[in-house]
C-alpha cells in the first residue's frame, strides 16, 4: 500500500506542477480527480500514512482556532517608491553613482499579498504572510491549498522563497458573484479578497478562494549560487516555482521607460491586476554593495502606475 501512496503522491505533484505552474496539463482533471480521491479513500483508512506534504492538503484541514505570530529571519522590506520618470532617473543616478553602470532586472508588480515560503530539504514547511515585516502569521495550511505552491520541489533545497499571492481577475468575479447571489457585501478588489482568503482560520475555505502566486526572490540567494536577480528567478522555475513571464532584463533607464509604457497600456489586458513595476539592479554583488536604507533597499525602486479605477473584467 505504501507504493501505490508514493506512486499517487508522485503523479499527483507532476499533474499539479504540469496544470498549475506550466499552464499545460498532460492528463484530464478527471483523471487527476480519479488519483486524488483514491489517496483520499486510502489516507481515511490508513491514517498513518498521510504525510504532511500529501497532495490531499490542497483541500484544506481542521480550522485553526488563532495564527501564530512567527518572526521573519530577515525582514521583509518594502520598496521605495517611484511616480514618474524623474524619480526614475534619480534613481538610476543614485545606482550609477553608488556601482557604475548596471543592467536592470524589471518584473511587474502582482497586487496581491507578500508571502514567505520556507522550504526543508526540498519540502514546504511553513508559510508566513509579510505582517508588519519583522513578524508575520503562519498561514501555511492556506498556503498549501494555493495549487501552485509546490509542496515538494525538485532539489532537496532548504531555503526562503518569496512572492506574492493574489486573486485572478477571474476569480475574484466569481467570489462576488457567489457573495451576490448569498447578499453577503462584495469584495472591494482582488488584493483586499486575496487578503481576506489568506487570513481564512478554516483552509477549507481558503482552498475555495482559488489563490494564485507568484514566486520573485529567494531570501538567500547564496543558497541557489546564482550570479543575478535574472539567474535566480529561470532556477526558481528550473526547481518547480511559478515565476511571472513578463519580466524583463533592460540594459538601461530608457529601456525600463519603454517597458512601463507598454505595461501602462497593456496591464488591463492581463488576467491579474498589477499596481506598478519593480525595478532591481541585476547583478547580485552590485546590489549587496548598495544595501539597504533604514525601510528600503537602494538597489530596487517600484514604479506605481498612476491611481486610476482598474477595470476589473
Ligand atoms: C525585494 C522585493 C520586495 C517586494 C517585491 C514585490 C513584488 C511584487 N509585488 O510583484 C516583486 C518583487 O520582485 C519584489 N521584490
Amino acid at each position: 500500500m505504501q507504493q501505490r501512496v508514493d506512486e499517487l503522491h508522485r503523479l499527483l505533484h507532476q499533474y499539479n506542477y504540469e496544470y498549475h505552474v506550466l499552464d499545460s496539463p498532460s492528463v484530464p482533471d478527471s483523471e487527476y480527480d480519479k488519483l486524488l480521491h483514491e489517496l483520499i479513500a486510502i489516507e481515511e483508512e490508513y491514517p498513518d500514512l498521510k504525510t504532511s506534504d500529501s497532495p490531499t492538503v490542497r483541500v484544506g484541514g481542521t480550522p485553526l482556532s488563532a495564527f501564530e505570530k512567527v518572526r521573519h529571519d530577515t525582514p521583509m522590506l518594502s520598496l521605495g517608491n517611484a511616480f514618474n520618470e524623474a524619480d526614475l532617473r534619480a534613481f538610476d543616478k543614485r545606482v550609477v553613482e553608488g556601482v557604475g553602470q548596471v543592467d536592470y532586472m524589471v518584473e511587474l508588480k502582482i497586487d496581491g499579498l507578500a508571502v514567505s515560503l520556507k522550504y526543508e530539504d526540498g519540502r514546504l514547511v511553513q508559510g508566513l504572510t509579510r505582517g508588519d515585516g519583522t513578524t508575520g502569521e503562519n498561514i501555511t495550511e492556506n498556503i498549501k491549498t494555493i495549487y501552485a505552491v509546490p509542496l515538494v520541489i525538485k532539489e532537496p533545497l532548504t531555503f526562503e522563497v518569496r512572492g506574492e499571492a493574489y486573486m485572478p481577475r477571474r476569480s475574484f468575479i466569481n467570489l462576488n458573484k457567489e457573495k451576490e447571489k448569498n447578499g453577503e457585501p462584495l469584495a472591494a478588489n482582488p488584493r483586499n479578497a486575496a487578503a481576506g482568503s489568506l487570513r481564512q482560520l478554516d483552509s477549507k475555505l481558503a482552498a475555495k478562494r482559488k489563490l494564485d502566486i507568484f514566486l520573485y526572490s529567494v531570501n538567500d540567494l547564496r543558497e541557489l549560487d546564482v550570479p543575478s536577480q535574472s539567474a535566480a528567478l529561470d532556477k526558481l522555475d528550473e526547481i518547480g516555482f511559478k515565476t511571472n513571464h513578463e519580466r524583463r532584463r533592460c540594459q538601461n533607464m530608457d529601456e525600463v521607460l519603454d517597458y512601463i509604457k507598454y505595461w501602462t497600456e497593456e496591464r488591463n489586458n492581463l488576467s491579474y491586476d498589477i499596481d506598478g513595476i519593480v525595478i532591481k539592479v541585476n547583478d547580485l554583488s552590485k546590489q549587496e554593495e548598495l544595501g539597504f536604507t533604514a525601510r528600503t533597499p537602494r538597489w530596487a525602486i517600484a514604479y506605481k502606475f498612476p491611481a486610476e479605477e482598474v477595470i476589473t473584467k
